[in-house]
């Protein structure tokens, strides 16, 4: 860090340092940690993205556990500077964790929390607000509206596309992904495609039950197929949405190639991770087809756009906020800080890390037990 560092400090005779370095939602998460006689020190800096400089600087020569961020880099440099200032518990404030070497934690002998559990409705509705607004071109009109270029109800004005009857395709049909298909099932009626290396049974139980529930309903029944390739769902979906974890199988997973397998006029939603699409070819394919439209939530080079981009009117782009409801973000620094306390405090790994709930009740306290650790087996705890 250029300048000082600037850290606000809670229960400063506390016996284990705990560093986070970045303010999170809501206090909870401090009192917990305080309450078990953890000091708790808060990096203020203004600085968004922390290098590994900074980070250094924060971990100090003794550092129990630390709290950080999706935006930086932990790799072998950061654990072994935790290792060696004592620390044992790292945890993202995320789910995802692409920005953690967990092999390079894991011979530190180091935790690596994350936070499932917390964000995959409040994601999965993002991704479906980012579909509705690409398909009805919401952002374009409200542009229109407020430049004063309306001047009445005409037949052609913002046509866009209708979502009932449709197909939507998921890429990625985890806990994200299955969370946003049945929103656009039940909320849109529209069948179903998808693509994932594992079965999702829950969610096809899920659309043959609606369909069944429709039919004696005297309405169309929506469907269900899981796609054999992911080029099965391009060619069919009418609006895809990508969920997968990124990782070297997901990079570039949309490219030149498979956007030109996509229909003309589809729409394309990404709440995933930027690197799953070629952001480069997307621009181009973008400008080539001003009927196919994207919703971006996350980008190639955050917090960058690929050039072009912010210039075209078929995509509508929001700036990595699909987990932002306050309770997921408030839910989110409480698993995070409760991820770092149960390794300091040589609590048990919870035995189901998509059930946290009763680690959300503000009143009551929390199990003792690491809400997620992605490396526990690796560790041996
Ligand atoms: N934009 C945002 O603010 C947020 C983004 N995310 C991102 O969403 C990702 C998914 O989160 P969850 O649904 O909780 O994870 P999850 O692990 O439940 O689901 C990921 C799914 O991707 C599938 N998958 C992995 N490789 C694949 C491949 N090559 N092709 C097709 N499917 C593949 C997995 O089998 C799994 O079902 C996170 O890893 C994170 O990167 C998560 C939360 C918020
Ligand atoms: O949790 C994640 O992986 C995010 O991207 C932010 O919520």
């Amino acid at each position: 860090m250029e300048k000082p560092i600037s850290i606000e400090i809670w229960n400063a005779s506390g016996k284990y340092r705990v560093v986070s370095s970045k303010p999170m939602p809501g206090t909870r998460w401090i009192r917990l940690l305080t309450d078990q006689d953890c000091r708790v020190e808060i990096c203020t800096a203004e600085k968004t993205i922390l290098s590994v400089d900074d980070i250094l600087g924060l971990i100090g020569n003794k550092c129990d556990g630390f709290i950080g961020q999706l935006t930086e880099d932990w790799g072998e440099v950061l654990f072994s500077a935790l290792r060696k200032a004592g620390g044992t518990a790292f945890s993202n404030m995320a789910v995802g964790y692409n920005n953690v070497d967990v092999d390079a934690a894991t011979k530190c002998g180091i935790s690596v929390g994350n936070t499932p559990g917390v964000l995959t409705e409040t994601t999965a509705e993002l991704a479906a607000s980012l579909s509705v607004s690409a398909a009805r071109r919401i952002v374009e009109a409200d542009e229109f509206m407020r430049a004063g270029h309306y001047k009445g109800w005409l037949p052609n004005l913002f046509v866009g596309n209708l979502l009932k009857g449709q197909t939507v395709g998921v890429i990625g049909a985890g806990r994200i992904g299955s969370a946003y298909a049945r929103m656009m099932i039940e909320g849109f009626k529209m069948n179903l495609i998808y693509y994932d290396l594992y079965q999702s049974t829950r969610l096809e139980k899920f659309v043959t039950a609606y369909g069944e529930f429709l039919k004696t309903n005297g309405e169309q029944p929506v469907t269900w197929k899981r796609a054999t390739s992911m080029e099965e769902v391009l060619r069919e979906a009418d609006v895809i949405s990508l969920h997968p974890v990124l990782d070297k199988t997901t990079y570039h997973l949309i490219n030149k190639q498979s956007l030109a397998t996509m229909k003309k006029e589809a729409v394309l939603v990404n709440a995933s991770r930027g690197p799953v699409i070629d952001e480069a070819a997307l621009v181009e394919h973008l400008k080539a087809n001003p009927m196919f439209r994207v919703g971006l939530d996350v980008f190639e080079d955050e917090p960058f756009m690929k050039p072009g981009l912010a210039d075209l009117k078929n995509a509508v782009v929001v700036p990595h906020i699909a987990s932002a409801s306050k309770w997921t973000r408030e839910g989110m620094a409480t698993l995070a800080a409760l991820n770092v306390l149960g390794r300091i405090k040589k609590f048990p790994i919870w035995s189901d890390s998509n059930r946290v709930e009763s680690f959300l009740d503000e009143n009551s306290s929390p199990p003792s037990a690491c809400p997620s650790i992605v490396n526990s087996k690796q560790l041996g705890i």
